[in-house]
């Protein structure tokens, strides 16, 4: 039995899913495409390749295999893609929680079945119909949990819009003695620079107490003022833009001192090395065509 326990982003990983690009199916037409940034690059002709999307997590896997982590795969759905594994369940204290995601990827959860096994299921949790919510909108940050949300009177005219107030009420009912604490995100359905697609796509904490942060990812100025100030100005790797393009925020800690991140996010890499933290780098940028990272395309199950 797998004894699952999260309580925050950086805690030494012991176990994880890391999801795959095997059969990930054709190029998606655009309009079957649900992120920004994924359209693009169809309507580009720079859509990623499955095989070159393989070898990048491949270096992900020796990673976790380098620091003795367990590393669960999905099974393999023919033609449908299992990238970002983050989305599709989230794990806080020692429950999971099964995600209710975008009707187009509903299918990724079927394939964890044989991890889903080796959980109590008194463990295993499902959420109301009317709760929207991903992985990537989740983070369990000790006393607290951060939720990315939108509640505009549209939210259903976007796609990119993932996690709903209903499901925020939800876990804080769940887990009375945390604090859940929302946050409203910009979304655009064809702009991917004017989208944060998920909390996860413009904050994460790092280390004990610091943080990457992307101010035009949120939609209230004070929510963002509020972790500025939690977190300390300079604690916060402020990025740009571009670099929240690039999914600068996404990278995934498994350890307070280790960071896997993407080779060419060179400006952040030498802050974080600058600031003490061990930086483990892998080839990503085909994988970030998708508008996801490391962070979006790993579940942790155990940190210690
Ligand atoms: N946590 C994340 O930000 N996940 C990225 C998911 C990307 C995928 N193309 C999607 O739109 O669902």
């Amino acid at each position: 039995m797998l004894q699952l326990n999260i309580q925050n982003e950086t805690a030494t990983l012991k176990a994880v899913i890391l999801g795959t690009a095997k059969s990930i199916g054709a190029i998606p037409k655009p309009e079957d495409c649900y992120d920004p940034k994924s359209l693009q690059h169809v309507l580009n002709g720079t859509y990623p390749k499955e095989q070159d999307m393989i070898s990048e997590m491949d270096a992900v896997a020796a990673i976790f295999k380098k620091y003795n982590i367990k590393v669960f795969r999905p099974e393999i759905l023919e033609n449908y893609n299992q990238i970002f594994t983050r989305d599709i369940a989230f794990v806080i204290d020692d429950k999971l929680i099964k995600a209710n995601i975008l009707p187009d990827r509903e299918k990724e959860y079927l394939a964890i079945q044989h991890v889903l096994d080796q959980i109590n299921p008194k463990n295993i949790i499902q959420l109301p119909a009317d709760c929207h919510v991903e992985g990537g909108d989740v983070m369990p940050w000790n006393e607290y949990v951060f939720m990315g949300t939108y509640s505009g009177d549209d939210y259903a005219d976007f796609i990119t819009a993932r996690t709903n107030v209903q499901a925020v009420k939800e876990l804080q009912k769940l887990f009375p003695h945390k604090i859940v604490k929302a946050f409203e995100l910009r979304k655009s359905n064809t702009n991917a620079k004017e989208n944060a697609l998920h909390l996860d796509c413009c904050f994460q904490p790092i280390g004990k107490d610091k943080a990457i942060l992307h101010k035009n990812g949120f939609l209230v100025e004070s929510e963002y003022e509020w972790l500025l100030n939690y977190f300390g100005k300079d604690n916060v790797f402020e990025i740009t833009k571009e670099e929240m393009y690039n999914m600068n925020s996404n990278i995934f800690s498994i350890s307070e001192q280790v960071i896997v991140s993407e080779q060419n996010f060179t400006r952040l890499n030498t802050w974080l090395r600058e600031n003490g933290f061990i930086v483990e780098e892998v080839p990503y940028t085909e994988i970030a065509k998708q508008e996801g990272l490391l962070r979006c395309s790993t579940m942790p199950l155990i940190r210690e």
